[in-house]
């Protein structure tokens, strides 16, 4: 999958938070942005991932036009192509860490149960969720949260994985954990974009753009 953003602006009153960026991302892609607080990155992500609305310019996933879809085509095309990590992920309440990763599964059907199963015990393994598998989010640390979260848009092998810092919320060892598991699902084919303080994560994209005040200033790598 291939996507474009194509001359996409967010303004609010006088602020430019997002404006006038264009650039490609192809399949197989790994692609950071960077840059100071408040210089737009998650503005930018959350009009890619159709939370938010453009002032102005267009995104395109392939030849599907993101602004022409209705809010049912765009929620099944995110849940079946888009993996989405955001910076204070939410887990649903009730349901253990285990359950949580695998609740994509239950809304797509992409793979039969075992296959999920396996994709689950990798995940947990990975992140070195074991401890922590049967626990609900009320006993888990925002650390823990944030590593669940990261399994959950995973589990379904998502073709392309939005996320906006991943590892903000993470001790240098879990950061090293996440960064390890992007890298393998990125050389397995898995196309990313994220935005990011962590300098470790980032330079581990083959693209790294630095963004200021609304605009992509710098290709750093
Ligand atoms: N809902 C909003 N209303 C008004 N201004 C906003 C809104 N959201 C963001 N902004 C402004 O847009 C600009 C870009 O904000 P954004 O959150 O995208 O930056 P950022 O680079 O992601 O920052 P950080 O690294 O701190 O998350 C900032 O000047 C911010 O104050």
């Amino acid at each position: 999958m291939i996507l474009r953003i194509n001359n996409l602006s967010r303004h609010y009153g006088s602020t430019k938070a997002v404006n006038g960026i264009s650039f490609d991302i192809n399949q197989s892609d790994y692609v950071a942005i960077v840059g100071p607080s408040g210089s737009g990155k998650t503005t930018l992500l959350s009009m890619i991932t159709g939370m938010l609305s453009s002032s102005a310019g267009e995104i395109y996933f392939d030849t599907l036009k993101l602004s022409s879809m209705t809010k049912g085509e765009l929620a099944r095309f995110r849940a079946k192509n888009i993996g989405l990590i955001f910076q204070f992920s939410e887990l649903v309440s009730h349901l253990t860490v285990e359950e949580n990763i695998l609740l994509p599964a239950l809304l797509v059907g992409k793979f039969e149960e075992q296959e999920y199963r396996e994709k689950c015990e990798y995940l947990i393994s990975s992140l070195n969720l074991h401890t922590i598998r049967d626990q609900l989010p009320s006993s888990l640390s925002g650390g823990q949260i944030q590593m669940t979260a990261i399994a959950r848009a995973l589990i379904n092998e998502p073709e392309m994985l939005l996320a906006d810092e991943p590892s903000g919320d993470l001790d240098p060892e879990n950061s090293e954990l996440v960064r390890k598991l992007l890298s393998d699902f990125n050389s397995r084919g898995l196309t990313i974009l994220l935005v990011t303080h962590d300098m470790n994560l980032a330079f581990d994209a083959k693209t790294i753009y630095e963004m200021r005040e609304g605009s992509f200033t710098r290709v750093v790598k």
